[in-house]
């Protein structure tokens, strides 16, 4: 297919939407687009979502006295301004977007992860493997966009679709060959990701998380089946990587007409892990594939590390890359920012900050720690204000199945009551001794003052966040400074 240039006029984007009607001087050049009027610049077409707190149709004006060259609505305004109007805007808006940026997604190789947990691990894992390999990569998640190594502050694990193909279109002419972007259930339910086009989607896993968001695991995972079902070959060579121990993958099967890869540790899979070794330094395990095995190791513990290994190893080599250079990647990244990340003072016990905000990603980190402390796990955690309510007691059977000392704090209360939000994990508290304290600084204060030789604080939750929402304002605050500090309050300055 011919893509059509970029700058285009609104003529040349309109005929490319299906359905859409125009008014005004279609003649008129369009050079970016965006959802948000505050973002708006000279020659941008402003897109009019009607969303869940507000119409971005009432800042159509704004936008307009802002620059913007058209409008994309829901409905036509009584503005002196060439507009696009189209039925269902929130689910178009990312093809608007691919349209004024000459559909960045298919001008480099791009890869899309989704699933409850692993997301920005696995993003991590491949963006390292492709560098290694000589590609200029691109990057998009939680922790912010990256291209190359110059970071790009966001708000959203996936951004909304104008930013996403405006950021792709960025990689494009910087010259990025291989993209790769966490791909969150809520952006494929809000249509953030139509207008991309994807080389390979990956699944990670599906536990219980955003119930809030999405009426029930059903619905959780008939969104994640969203990015599957657009796998249907329409670039060549598409493929669906897939955690065979994973129940949900099944469903995803059905749901694409690509070419499936498997990996896994319990089931048959096409990269399976075997003689796997779990230790405090790392993983250890044999990677069998096509009648070959090879001896593969990671820096981060945890048997869930061994699946987030495997789906990125899946991904490399069924593109052709080597082995060793995919190990070298691996030892070159030693770990992901706040995903059980040690911080050491020269303490004789562990303290472990990890990103863990989920009943299953807990389960998972809380085992990992269990195994490698000498003595005492003492856990800190909380659970988000204004998201899912039920995982608030699952996560605190948890914390009390595993450790030997609980202390139950804030995480981002937002605009709820944080005591109230520890009223809902109490009733799931299990035979354990814990505590509460609701100020975060204290509560890990007092974890690190408790701890003695041999011990393991695990404080769970924030990883690599450095704020705390409280209310609708965001504070300073970040797990590692408040340990270091209350390590340092304790003579330890290593
Ligand atoms: C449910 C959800 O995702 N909502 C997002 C959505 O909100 P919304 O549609 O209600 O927007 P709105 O505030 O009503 O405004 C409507 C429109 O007017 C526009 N506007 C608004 C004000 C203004 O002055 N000018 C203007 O143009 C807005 O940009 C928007 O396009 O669009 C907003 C603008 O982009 C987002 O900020 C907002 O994210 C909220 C804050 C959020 O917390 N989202 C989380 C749950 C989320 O998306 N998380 C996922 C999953 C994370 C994970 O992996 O666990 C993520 O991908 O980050
Ligand atoms: N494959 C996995 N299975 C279960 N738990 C995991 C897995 N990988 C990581 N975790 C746990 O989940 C936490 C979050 O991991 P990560 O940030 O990679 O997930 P994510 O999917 O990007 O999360 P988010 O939805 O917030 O973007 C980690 O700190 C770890 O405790
Ligand atoms: N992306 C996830 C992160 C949760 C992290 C935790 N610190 C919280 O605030 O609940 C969310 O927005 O639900
Ligand atoms: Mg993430």
């Amino acid at each position: 297919m011919r893509l059509p240039e970029k700058n285009n006029t609104l003529q040349s984007i309109s005929d490319q939407i299906a359905g859409a009607t125009s008014r005004g001087n279609l003649q008129v050049g369009i050079t970016g687009a965006k959802m948000d009027s505050r973002k708006v610049i000279p020659g941008d077409i402003y897109i009019c979502i009607p969303g869940f707190h507000a119409d971005g149709h009432d800042f159509a004006e704004a936008a307009v006295k802002a620059g913007a060259a058209a409008l994309a609505v829901e409905r036509y305004l009584p503005l002196d301004v060439p507009q696009i109007k189209v039925r269902n805007i929130r689910q178009t808006a990312g093809k608007i977007a691919a349209a004024v940026f000459g559909y960045p997604s298919q001008k480099l190789e791009l890869i899309g992860v989704t699933g409850t947990n692993g997301k920005t691990t696995v993003t991590h894992l491949i963006e390292s493997i492709a560098q290694e390999n000589g590609k200029k990569t691109g990057l998009i998640g939680t922790l912010g966009s990256r291209i190359g190594n110059r970071g790009i502050p966001g708000q959203h694990t996936t951004p909304e679709s104008a930013e996403i193909q405006d950021l792709l279109n960025q990689m494009v002419e910087e010259g990025v060959n291989t993209a790769v972007m966490e791909v969150s259930s809520h952006a494929l339910d809000l249509g953030r990701i139509v207008g991309c086009r994807f080389d390979t989607a990956i699944f990670t896993n599906l536990t219980q998380d955003h119930l809030d968001y999405h009426q029930s695991m059903e619905e959780y995972l008939a969104a994640k089946g969203l990015l599957f079902a657009q796998m249907s070959g329409e670039k060549p060579g598409q493929k669906a990587i897939l955690n065979a121990d994973d129940q949900a993958s099944e469903y995803l099967m059905t749901k694409t007409s690509c070419r499936v890869v498997t990996y896994g540790i319990e089931k048959k899979a096409d990269y399976q892990a075997e003689k796997i070794v779990l230790s405090d330094k790392g993983i250890y395990f044999d990677l069998v594939y096509k009648k070959i095995r090879e001896k593969v190791f990671f820096a981060t513990p945890g048997k869930f590390s061994v699946y987030n290994v495997l789906a990125a190893y899946a991904w490399a080599l069924d593109n052709g890359y080597e082995s060793e250079k995919v190990q070298k990647a691996l030892c070159n990244l030693q770990g992901v920012p706040g995903r059980f990340q040690s911080i050491r003072k020269g303490q004789p016990f562990l303290v472990i900050i990890d990103y863990a905000h989920t009943p299953d990603g807990l389960e998972n980190v809380l085992s990992t720690a269990r195994e490698i402390t000498g003595r005492r796990l003492i856990t800190v955690f909380g659970c988000g204000g204004d998201r899912d309510r039920g995982k608030r007691p699952l996560m605190a059977e948890a914390a009390s199945g595993w450790s030997d000392y609980v202390i139950v704090t804030s995480d981002n209360p937002r605009t709820e009551d944080p005591e109230k939000i520890i009223g809902d994990i109490l009733p799931g508290m299990g035979k354990v001794d814990y505590e509460v304290i609701v100020d975060r600084r204290r509560a890990i204060h007092r974890a690190c003052t408790m701890a003695g030789e041999g011990d393991t604080v695990l404080i769970a939750g924030k990883g690599h966040e450095d704020y705390q929402i409280i209310g609708t304002s965001k504070i300073h605050f970040d797990d590692k400074e408040e340990a270091s500090a209350a390590l340092r309050s304790k003579g330890y300055a290593g």
